[in-house]
């Protein structure tokens, strides 16, 4: 805990330092910033059973896959460097799939920064209004800035034209900050002092720099990425008072994610009346040792859930001795560097020519994983071999490579063993859309000269069932109500009117899908016991 008692004062008349003590110390802020959400349970914070400081709880039992609670947060912005998005109403403009309509009009950049997009004049003159007015300057005279800088300048601006009610202000003046973290280390200080001394000249000097230069790791600790449920990637962040006060687990019971400028907070498990609420900071999908370095460099603590200790220990079992375990983490980062050259290849042809060639990234991959595991193999499930399968897969369909697409998806997916949640339905849509794209060959296309390829009708039984699966996954996962739910429930719609004879629910399709995944799994050499089961 940082208590900085040389905390700059004069930042606006309602506006008055204390040293940090943890929110739930000040019940009358925390029942104020509760208040401002929708939740379907009754909600508190209290001193955390995870960390040092406050977290928040339930006091009533939530079972898996509901709402928690819904907010729409003080302030969010959009990384610049994402057009698609609306930086106003935050809307995906290229979303056709995610409400099942036609896309928006293509968002516009603003003429005086051309940096920040806006979906139509009406979202454009909003935001004008709201914080454009004060930013369009700030984004033209740094164009990648990170939408959780660019929200520290948001805060400055509204504190001057007091727009932040003194509950925010007290709110925020709590919050975890790192500083003296950021203060010890020498480059990262240098880093935060530059940023803090933008927004403190932004201002025209007129707010301390004290304050700016400390509000930096504070956004930077407390912000929540921004991540629609459409998106394996967020796109932007945004400071949500109540989200501020939830912890982290690598295994969390709940999650985020964004409807539009709504913040929804799901939870993944059943949490216990009195239960405190955990979402993951990071990409749950990325293996121990990056989730240890990205929770230590950002947020200064090393992570001792049940997931990190138990992902240790099975690396313990498989390799037995230090020197292997230290080798199988470098074939990690080896994997990683070696699929980030080839989807950099791949997005800048004569760059890197020696990634171009997806069957020798496939090889030198085989090559990394049998050097780690000499006897015997890299397990399917061990990250990050299933999220190189997925990359590959997406390389080979930007080829146009549909079987070595598919081959490489339902390897990454089915036998990364993620059978529920956010991210088991964004990865279900990848292997969904390639089998879908079969669909649109000939019949006598040269795939299909592949005899042990299933035939397109079994391909389509299989896209069925696994779309009735994702399509159930989503609902449990995002909520009936949200547009990607809706999305891909409208897209399993749209194949089963398609499609003749059984259909999902009936025992007749059960088995017609069985046999069918069974040829597929086959085809691409999964064991059984990966296989789907409706
Ligand atoms: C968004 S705040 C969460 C609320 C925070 N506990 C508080 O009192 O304000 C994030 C900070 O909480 C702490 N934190 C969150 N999860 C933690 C964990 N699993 N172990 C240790 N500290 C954690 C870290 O200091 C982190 O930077």
């Amino acid at each position: 805990m940082d208590t900085d008692d040389n905390f700059p004062q004069d930042v606006g008349e309602d506006y008055v330092h204390r040293p940090r003590e943890g929110l739930h110390k000040e019940p009358a802020l925390c029942n104020a910033i509760l208040r401002s959400v929708t939740s379907s349970v009754p909600l508190s914070i209290r001193s955390s059973t995870i960390s040092p400081g406050s977290g928040l709880f339930v006091d009533q039992t939530v079972e898996e896959g509901r709402e928690i609670y819904r907010s729409e947060p003080l302030m969010s912005a959009i990384d610049a460097g994402n057009p698609p998005f609306c930086h106003h109403c935050l809307r995906d403009t290229s979303a056709a799939v995610e409400n099942g309509s036609e896309p928006l009009s293509q968002a516009k950049a603003c003429m005086g920064c051309r940096v920040a997009r806006f979906c139509s004049k009406k979202c454009q003159k909003d935001a004008w209004a709201k914080f454009h007015k004060d930013e369009c300057s700030v984004l033209k005279n740094v164009p990648k800035i990170k939408a959780e800088h660019l929200l520290v300048h948001r805060l400055i601006f509204w504190q001057q034209r007091k727009g932040i009610t003194t509950t925010q202000g007290n709110v925020i003046e709590m919050l975890e900050t790192h500083f003296n973290d950021y203060s010890n280390d020498g480059e990262r200080n240098a880093e935060i002092l530059d940023k803090g001394m933008a927004v403190h000249k932004a201002t025209g000097g007129k707010v301390h720099a004290g304050l700016t230069w400390r509000m930096i790791p504070a956004f930077r600790t407390n912000c929540v990425r921004l991540r629609p449920a459409s998106k394996k990637e967020s796109v932007g962040a945004a400071l949500d008072l109540v989200t501020t006060t939830i912890n982290h687990s690598c295994e969390p019971n709940a999650f985020v994610f964004f409807e539009g400028t709504q913040l929804r907070v799901r939870s993944l498990k059943r949490i216990a009346a009195g239960g405190e609420i955990s979402i993951c900071y990071i990409d749950p999908t990325i293996d121990t040792v990056r989730r240890q370095s990205m929770l230590n460099r950002e947020h200064f603590f090393d992570c001792y859930c049940s997931r990190c200790k138990g992902e240790e220990k099975e690396y313990t079992t498989l390799l037995k001795t230090k020197p292997r375990i230290d080798a199988f983490h470098k074939a990690q980062r080896a994997i990683l560097d070696l699929m980030s050259s080839a989807v950099v290849a791949a997005k800048y042809p004569g760059l890197y020519p020696a990634f171009e060639d997806i069957g020798g990234v496939e090889t030198q991959i085989r090559t990394i994983t049998q050097g780690a595991f000499p006897s015997s193999s890299w397990p399917d499930h061990i990250e990050p071999l299933p999220s190189a399968r997925m990359s590959i897969a997406d390389l080979h369909m930007g080829h146009g490579n549909l079987a070595p697409a598919l081959r490489s998806a339902l390897r990454g997916k089915l036998m990364s063993c993620r059978r529920s949640g956010p991210e088991f339905v964004n990865e279900m849509m990848d292997v969904i859309y390639i089998l879908l794209a079969f669909g649109n060959l000939a019949v006598d296309d040269a795939v299909f000269e592949d005899k042990a390829l299933p035939s397109p009708p079994d391909l389509c039984t299989v896209a069925c069932g696994y779309l009735y699966e994702t399509c159930q996954e989503a609902g449990k996962a995002f909520g009936g109500d949200a547009a990607y739910t809706k999305g891909i429930c409208d897209i399993l719609a749209s194949v089963l009117a398609k499609k003749p004879g059984e259909k999902p629910g009936s025992e007749g399709f059960a088995k017609e899908f069985a046999i069918a995944q069974a040829g597929l799994t086959d085809w691409a050499a999964i064991p059984s016991s990966y296989r789907m089961m409706l």
